[in-house]
């Protein structure tokens, strides 16, 4: 049985008033980016102000680029992270070593084989397709050609790479993806949320929920 209700992530989230902003849109999970080179990269020290402000049902999840695990288990010391989000070029070994629920991120290069490589990861929750650009780990606001998106993974995949209020309707209605993940579509500025937009995605987000389920009704 396929879901009806479209889950949603902001990612990238680094104020607490933005995770606020996210929760009272509606959103799922709110995404935590611990890589440092990233402009919404925060400290665990960040995380743990952030979760707090989110509240209790909303899941917290903590994006991580090929990180030591040190740097993991510290960010799991200081904040009550729900999932974790691998984004590098980490094994399914290194992904299972925390004894967590996590997503693994593919980037689409060219000629990736997303169905056998997402295989290899069959213990994870969510498998999160995004954009490929050389050089840059993600977040790069960037769209890819969803045809290549595998039908028998939407079930357990996570949308992202360049989702705005403005196409992300076009993207459920193409892909049916289980969830979408947004950063650089509902920012003001890198690292900065805006509540308006994340409305706007959410709205949009809806509205193709909403669409889906008439367009399926005989
Ligand atoms: O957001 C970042 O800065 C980031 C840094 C390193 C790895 C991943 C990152 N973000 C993830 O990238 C995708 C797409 O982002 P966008 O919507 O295209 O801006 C999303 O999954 C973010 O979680």
């Amino acid at each position: 049985m396929a879901l009806t209700r479209t889950r949603i992530k902001v990612c990238g989230i680094t104020r607490p008033e933005d995770a606020v902003a996210a929760a009272d849109a509606g959103v799922d999970a709110i995404g935590l980016v611990f890589h440092r080179d990233s402009p919404r990269a925060v400290s665990p020290a960040q995380a743990a102000l952030i979760a707090r402000a989110v509240g209790p049902l909303v899941t917290v999840v903590a994006l991580f680029v090929d990180a030591a695990e040190a740097a993991v288990q510290e960010v799991l010391a200081a904040a009550p992270v729900g999932l974790l989000q691998f984004h590098g070029a980490e094994s399914a070994a290194a992904c299972g070593r925390y004894h967590r629920p996590y997503l693994k991120a593919l980037r689409m290069a060219p000629g990736l084989a997303v169905e056998a490589v997402a295989e290899g990861y069959d213990r994870a929750s969510g498998i999160l397709l995004d954009s490929f650009r050389p050089g840059v780990p993600g977040g790069t606001g960037e769209a890819f050609d969803w045809d290549r998106v595998p039908v028998a993974l939407r079930s357990r995949l996570v949308l992202a790479g360049g989702l705005t209020p403005a196409n992300v309707g076009d993207a459920i209605a193409r892909v049916g993806p289980a969830a979408v993940d947004v950063s650089g579509g509902v920012e003001a500025a890198p690292g900065l949320k805006d509540a308006t937009r994340i409305a706007a995605f959410v709205a949009a987000v809806r509205a193709a929920d909403s669409k889906r389920q008439s367009g399926s009704k005989p």
